[in-house]
């Protein structure tokens, strides 16, 4: 079984319902679902703001390589297509952390390498969980301390939404 925290970007397209594309299809193993947020890209491509959200996800039959899976399938089902690396897309589906499964295998590293510096990911995760923390460097370190590490002119890049993603 496993448990874990899903990053869920978008900034193609209908970028609302990609992200509920994922949480309906997950509906049954969510535990949680964030606000969707507004935020500035990150990364250095210039293009469109996305929408982000968090979703903990908790399931008996899924393991960390099975939200990997799982995340790749609702990347395909919004034809997704893998052009520029941090560039445009319809879905991205991270995988943050997964029970306390530590690995630097490339095809699924965790922690995310870099979930602890990116704001669209810890304020909506700090939403959901006020407590999460994550190992960054060998040391777990709580997420609001990795956000106030962050300048403030990329926390400010992410404004929470009126819009939920739960029907
Ligand atoms: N924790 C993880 N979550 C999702 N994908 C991962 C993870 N660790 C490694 N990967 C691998 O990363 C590969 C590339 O992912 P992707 O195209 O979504 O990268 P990206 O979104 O451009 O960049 P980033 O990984 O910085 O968000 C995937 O094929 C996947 O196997
Ligand atoms: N704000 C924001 N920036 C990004 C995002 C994202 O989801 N949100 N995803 C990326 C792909 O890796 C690159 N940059």
């Amino acid at each position: 079984m496993s448990r874990a925290v899903l990053s869920v970007g978008s900034n193609v397209g209908d970028s609302l319902a990609h992200l509920r594309s994922v949480v309906d299809a997950l509906a049954d193993v969510t535990v949680s679902v964030s606000a969707v947020y507004a935020t500035a890209p990150w990364g250095g491509v210039e293009q469109q703001d996305f929408l982000n959200a968090v979703v903990v996800v908790d399931d008996p039959a899924t393991d960390c390589r099975g939200w990997l899976r799982r995340g790749q399938e609702l990347e395909a089902a919004a034809e997704r297509i893998r052009a520029r690396r941090w560039g445009p897309r319809t879905l991205d589906v991270d995988i943050v952390v997964c029970d306390d499964v530590r690995s630097d295998d490339p095809v699924l590293t965790l922690p995310h390498p870099r979930a602890h510096e990116r704001a669209f990911v810890l304020i909506p995760w700090l939403e959901v969980e006020p407590d999460a923390g994550l190992v960054v460097d060998d040391q777990i370190v709580r997420a609001d301390a990795l956000l106030s590490r962050l300048d403030a002119a990329e926390r400010a890049g992410v404004r929470k939404l009126d819009q939920g993603l739960r029907r």
